[in-house]
């Protein structure tokens, strides 16, 4: 690193208004990376020539393997414009949807984005999610759109086309952006007359057109700028005519609005796009070297001639010498931030309210201290993740330092308010409220594969903090002031649905196992990390990339050590198709007897509350104080939906319900008929000396106080044993899903006898519930009910037979297939089950030569219709099929696969060494 670069870059980090914290963002492949090494490649640090080929910020091994960014990471850049110096502090994201969560951690120590799109794939899944991501977080972002050379190249579009498609990008990525905007949800917009400034609009500047590829970007502010020299206009008036319906007059030299026609093309194909494809023609399709010489000429570019030898045998080197010295990346992407991007003060004042909203009542000094980006105010910090530093990574240390540079995790973190610095204690605030003091003994500016030591961070500024590994899990607020709340927590989208259970090699290793995940579920905001019941180590991930990149850490860099990995876990649920069937259990003691009948929940139901699952815990949950707003609201919606709900059901649930489940927030319910619905009082309420006190008349009672042994609440230990079955359902263990239980009958006889040899009471009818539940469920002809993932890719003509061929072997659905306009690219819709997703992108990425990336985001629950005790019943069926079981009955292959996994009986024969057994019987 550059000594004298690096004392620039440390004296800008004291003028927040130099500052602007960028974070590029966009769906895999769009070529984030690419554009990177470019601008990284302005500051000397690469060879402009290895920029897109050394994907300098994908530092890890298996990242360059795999060409992906897997993590997020921050390279301090210089821009000097108009004779001041800046501060661009850039981050490369993972546009692939596994690691999600490493957008969001990024977003949060930004002030800007980036938001690239490959022209040719258009506007896809990731680009929604983090664009949507960029309004949660307050962000605000200039659009560049990308690889405008494949329209040149591959689809051969001629200018006019061009333009239309372009249009439509842009059309479509504002009529996303109108919709967030009008919603306002996540961002608190002030300022109405500011309205414009959040939609892209070429012509205000905020938007780019650039081949990363090929080095060159440029905004219409530049070819304005250009043309306004010639042709005498002002530059901003002509910049506003560069998009839309404008046309040059060359005669009466007037700019003219008028409709698009053959006749007239608009100054963007004319004075933009014309020039471009000429260039293009001349080198990569043509290569027709004068009229290139006199085409450089006139936009007065000077080329080496080592540079033009290319031209016939390497056409792309030529092209992007060319196109480099015309049109330079670097600086129209570089201006372009700096112009359109808020520095943090401005940044601060708009986040505040989205990010930190409770500081403004609870600690108004540190408000007015972020809101200003004070530097010399009290100090706030924000860690967004723990980053691990693999060996990849080099600490540069000062001539004669020496401190020990040992870390294992760095706390990747925003300054927001005062200024940070080495040696001076400070407050981890943790989410839960709790708060440690400690001491920072390290900081460092992160550099990409670098880390600078520094001896303190000023507001504004992005920072590496060491020492803090012990201290903060995951995400954390540090700060000088005690009592400061929590900065909002860093809002996770996706959720780790592949389960893998790891054990060392050796079992001596165990130990360091066990450190390691636990530094690894710090170092992942979107990992969860768990020990079973029956004591196996379990990984929680988002997906198969995902997977690989946390057991390549867990080996390098935390636990050190060799381990095995489980085939994935994948989940499952349970539930039924039949309605009303009872099953009656009694506890050992024959004490008591309870009387369960289940039924279905009906799907827009479950539905609902699948999406109200938070707002349920804050209502029900065991510690829950709800606002009366809020458990009304809910009970309102809830009601409304109850009307479509079929009879008995529906006054089952109108008049009993008792608990949702599990947790009481899950989506199982429990009706007890004793009971009057939690759905009609707004207060729990208390329950009356008379109510408690009533029985029936044959002495039996579900009332706890005549029971002489019975001394504990006898309707919770119903909702205990229900949340038991809830939990573990009875075809193979796995959580239930929809099952709304009724308890019918109970009864419970009086017994002189104190001595129970069957253990506490209160335990036999807990169990006794769970069992009458599950047999409740096996009595209504239960059923698999697996996850499914949305995968969406796009793919040409030519792949499209063998990759459905691919799908459908695997189960899944084709649910939409778009042709893009002007393209013979199609845009495939599938759901494709949990279980079989496994290989799936290698298999379809080794199928197209690497063309197609598909991006699986889980979707739904599915049931699978198929009965798992389906047997040959009907006298038709017996004829035909005989009495053998069915071979292939998907279900019931499910269940003993997971009752295998779990240690449970299965009902599979087990044939080990056939030909022995019957030579042994021949034999005899
Ligand atoms: N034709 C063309 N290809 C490009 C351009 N920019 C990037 N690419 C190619 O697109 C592929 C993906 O580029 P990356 O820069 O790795 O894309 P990315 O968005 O960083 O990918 P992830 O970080 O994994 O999401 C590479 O093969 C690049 O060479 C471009 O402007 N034109």
């Amino acid at each position: 690193m550059n000594w004298k670069k690096q004392s620039e870059i440390l004296e800008l980090r004291s003028h927040p208004e130099l500052i602007r914290n960028i974070s590029i963002l966009a769906h895999v492949d769009h070529g984030k990376t690419s554009l990177s090494d470019s601008l990284i490649s302005s500051n000397q640090i690469i060879s402009p020539k290895l920029a897109g080929k050394l994907r300098y910020l994908d530092s890890r091994p298996d990242e360059q393997a795999r060409c992906i960014t897997m993590k997020s990471s921050s390279i301090s850049l210089i821009y000097p414009m108009q004779e001041t110096s800046y501060l661009i502090n850039l981050i490369d994201s993972p546009g692939h949807v596994d690691f999600s969560s490493e957008v969001a951690a990024a977003l949060r120590v930004c002030d800007g984005g980036l938001l690239l799109i490959d022209v040719v794939e258009g506007f896809c899944a990731q680009t929604y999610t983090v664009l949507k991501q960029s309004w949660d977080e307050g962000i605000r972002v200039c659009l560049v759109l990308n690889k405008i050379d494949r329209l040149i190249n591959e689809l051969r579009m001629t200018p006019e086309d061009a333009y239309k498609h372009l249009n439509s990008i842009v059309e479509k990525v504002n009529a996303v952006v109108s919709g967030f905007y009008y919603e306002k949800r996540g961002r608190v917009v002030d300022d109405e007359s500011d309205e414009e400034s959040f939609f892209f609009k070429p012509e205000l500047g905020n938007v780019a057109f650039s081949s990363a590829l090929d080095r060159w970007a440029f905004t219409l502010r530049e070819f304005a700028d250009i043309y306004a020299k010639k042709m005498g206009f002002n530059p901003k008036a002509l910049c506003s005519c560069f998009w839309g319906e404008f046309y040059y007059n060359p005669k009466s030299k007037k700019v003219v609005k008028k409709k698009f026609s053959e006749k007239c093309q608009p100054m963007f194909v004319q004075f933009v796009l014309e020039p471009l494809w000429r260039i293009y023609d001349c080198i990569m399709i043509n290569k027709n070297p004068e009229k290139l010489t006199s085409m450089l000429e006139k936009i007065d570019i000077a080329v080496s001639q080592r540079d033009m030898s290319y031209l016939n045998n390497e056409p792309r080197t030529t092209l992007q010498a060319v196109m480099s010295s015309w049109m330079p990346i670097d600086k129209s992407i570089l201006s372009m931030i700096v112009r359109n991007l808020p520095s943090p003060i401005k940044a601060q004042g708009e986040r505040i309210k989205v990010i930190a909203p409770a500081l403004e009542e609870k600690c108004p000094e540190l408000f007015t201290s972020v809101s200003a980006c004070d530097q010399a105010g009290p100090i706030s910090v924000f860690v967004s993740k723990m980053v691990s530093i693999d060996p990849s990574i080099h600490i540069n240390r000062k001539p004669g330092e020496e401190i020990d540079y040992n870390e294992t995790l760095i706390a990747f973190s925003r300054v927001f308010s005062g200024t940070l610095t080495r040696n001076t204690p400070i407050y981890v605030i943790e989410n839960k409220g709790d708060v440690i003091e400690c001491l920072i003994e390290k900081l460092y500016l992160l550099m990409g594969q670098y880390l600078i030591p520094v001896d303190s961070a000023p507001a504004g500024t992005i920072v590496g903090i060491g020492s803090l590994e012990h201290v903060v899990f995951k995400t954390g607020t540090l700060s000088s002031i005690p009592d400061c709340p929590t900065f909002t927590p860093i809002p996770h989208k996706a959720s780790p649905i592949v389960k893998v259970s790891v054990q060392p090699v050796n079992l001596y290793d165990m130990n360091s196992m066990v450190q390691g995940l636990q530094m690894l579920d710090r170092s992942d905001n979107s990992i969860e990390v768990y020990v079973q019941d029956n004591g196996e180590h379990i990984i929680a991930v988002c997906g198969e990339v995902h997977l690989q990149r946390c057991i390549k850490d867990l080996e390098e860099n935390f636990a050190k050590v060799p381990v095995t990995v489980s085939e994935p876990l994948v989940s499952f649920k349970e539930t039924i198709v039949l309605e009303g069937k009872q099953f009656t259990d009694i506890t050992p003691n024959k004490l008591c007897s309870m009387t369960v009948s289940a039924y279905p929940i009906p799907e827009h139901i479950l539905n609902f509350l699948d999406e109200k699952q938070e707002v349920m815990k804050q209502i029900f949950g065991v510690f829950a104080k709800p606002s009366t707003e809020l458990k009304s609201a809910f009970i309102e919606e809830f009601k409304n939906l109850l009307t479509t709900c079929p009879q008995p059901l529906k006054t089952l649930i109108e008049e009993h319900l008792f608990s949702f489940g599990p947790r009481r927030a899950g989506n199982n319910m429990l009706i007890y008929k004793e009971k009057k619905s939690i759905l009609e009082s707004s207060e729990p309420k208390e329950e009356t000396k008379e109510e408690s006190e009533s029985g029936d008349e044959n002495g039996s009672s579900t009332n706890a106080s005549k029971f002489s042994g019975c001394d504990f609440d006898l309707p919770n230990a119903f909702i205990a044993g229900f949340d038991l079955a809830n939990n573990s359902g009875p075809l193979c263990g796995e959580p239930l899903r929809g099952v709304c239980f009724v308890i019918e009958e109970v009864k419970i006889s009086n017994s002189e006898e104190t001595k129970d040899p069957y253990g506490p009471f209160q335990g036999q009818v807990i169990c006794t519930m769970r069992d009458a539940c599950r047999g409740a469920v096996l009595a209504n002809s239960p059923r698999i009910v697996e996850g499914m993932y949305e995968c969406t890719f796009q793919t040409t003509q030519e792949h499209i037979g063998r990759l459905y061929a691919v799908i459908n072997r695997k189960r899944g659905k084709i649910v939409q297939e778009i042709l893009t306009e002007g393209t013979d690219m199609y845009v495939c819709k599938t759901f494709l089950p949990v279980v079989e997703s496994f290989g799936f992108s290698d298999e379809l990425r080794i199928m197209t030569s690497g063309a197609v990336m598909p991006q699986l985001t889980f979707s739904h629950w599915q049931m699978i219709v198929e009965d798992p005790f389906y047997t040959h019943k009907t006298q038709e069926q017996l004829e035909e099929f005989g009495e053998q079981p069915i071979l292939e009955n998907l279900p019931k292959s499910i269940i003993n696969k997971v009752r295998r996994r779990k240690g449970l009986a299965t009902d599979e024969k087990l044939v080990i060494h056939a030909d022995k057994q019957r030579t042994l019987t021949k034999m005899r």
